[in-house]
């Protein structure tokens, strides 16, 4: 049987900001099903090639296809099909609205300012997944941060996507909050979601990971077996289980000791 057409398929990217070279040469396909880490040092490039997969912020070189529309067309993202989290703190700062508000905006197409008739119902049930439709009526700047992190991921859920982004869902959030997050993602890819997350360490995520791909300078300098847990971190006694950043590179490209199995995948 022919392999089914990927989710993401992007091939040679190359994007320039300004002069500076941001991704290079960059290959990524991601197929149905999987849970992908995209893992990196700061400024390697990782919210680019998310912003790059949603229109955002357009190639220089090089095709990106998700859910098999070309993103670089006209109304070529796929947004009723995919959801987008982006970094907490630009989100929802200075936004006077309630928790149902900013999650209904999710459902607002472009061109089109009215949400549909069942857009209260989809927001509560999107709300509710992430535990908190008790706070549907509260001002969302009144959350603490972990919370408003919900809140997005419950914005991007509203739309039932096949597809979910994040991009470090994890950042500055407890670990009570990581942890019910993890649930949410677990349930989720039960249910069918691909789901590709940027993050600085795997964190309560780690057990769902199926591949893990690391940037490096813009380019993909590893992509295969996600990390495993650092040396010490998998002990009862220590109070979280997750790799560290510098754990995450292959030994060849910072010279540094390597969290992955014997067999990385591709590293090069
Ligand atoms: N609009 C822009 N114009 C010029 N350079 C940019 C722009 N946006 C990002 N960059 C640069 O591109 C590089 C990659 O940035 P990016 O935010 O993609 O990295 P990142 O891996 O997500 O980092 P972090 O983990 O810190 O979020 C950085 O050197 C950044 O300064």
């Amino acid at each position: 049987m022919p392999e089914p057409t990927p989710v993401i398929d992007v091939r040679g990217l190359g994007v320039t900001l300004g002069t500076a070279g941001i991704l290079q040469d960059v290959d990524l396909t991601v197929r149905r099903g999987e849970f992908v880490a995209l893992l990196g040092a700061n400024g390697s490039g990782k919210s680019t090639l998310v912003r790059t997969l949603v229109g955002v912020v357009p190639p220089t070189r090089g095709t990106v296809r998700v859910l098999d529309a070309d993103i670089t067309r006209r109304r070529g993202v796929p947004w009723s099909r995919l959801g987008y989290v982006p970094q907490r703190s630009t989100a929802t700062a200075g936004v006077p609205a309630t928790v149902i508000e900013v999650v209904t905006s999710g459902l607002l197409a472009a061109g089109r300012l009215r949400p549909p008739r069942d857009s209260r119902a989809r927001a509560l049930a999107a709300l509710d997944r992430v535990g908190l439709a008790d706070r549907a009526p509260r001002a969302v700047a009144e959350l603490s941060g972990g919370q408003q992190q919900r809140v997005l991921i419950a914005r991007a859920l509203a739309r039932e996507p096949e597809l979910l982004l994040l991009d470090e869902p994890l950042a500055g959030v407890d670990s009570d909050n990581q942890n019910s997050f993890a649930q949410t993602m677990g349930q989720l890819h039960d249910d069918g979601v691909t789901v590709l997350v940027v993050l600085h360490e795997a964190g309560p995520l780690a057990p769902l990971l199926s591949r893990a791909v690391v940037l490096r300078h813009g380019r993909v300098v590893h992509d295969g077996a996600p990390p495993r847990p650092a040396p010490g971190h998998d002990h009862l006694d220590h109070d979280h289980q997750h790799a560290h950043a510098e754990d995450l590179l292959p030994p060849d490209t910072l010279g540094l000791h390597s969290a992955f199995p014997a067999d990385p995948g591709v590293v090069r």
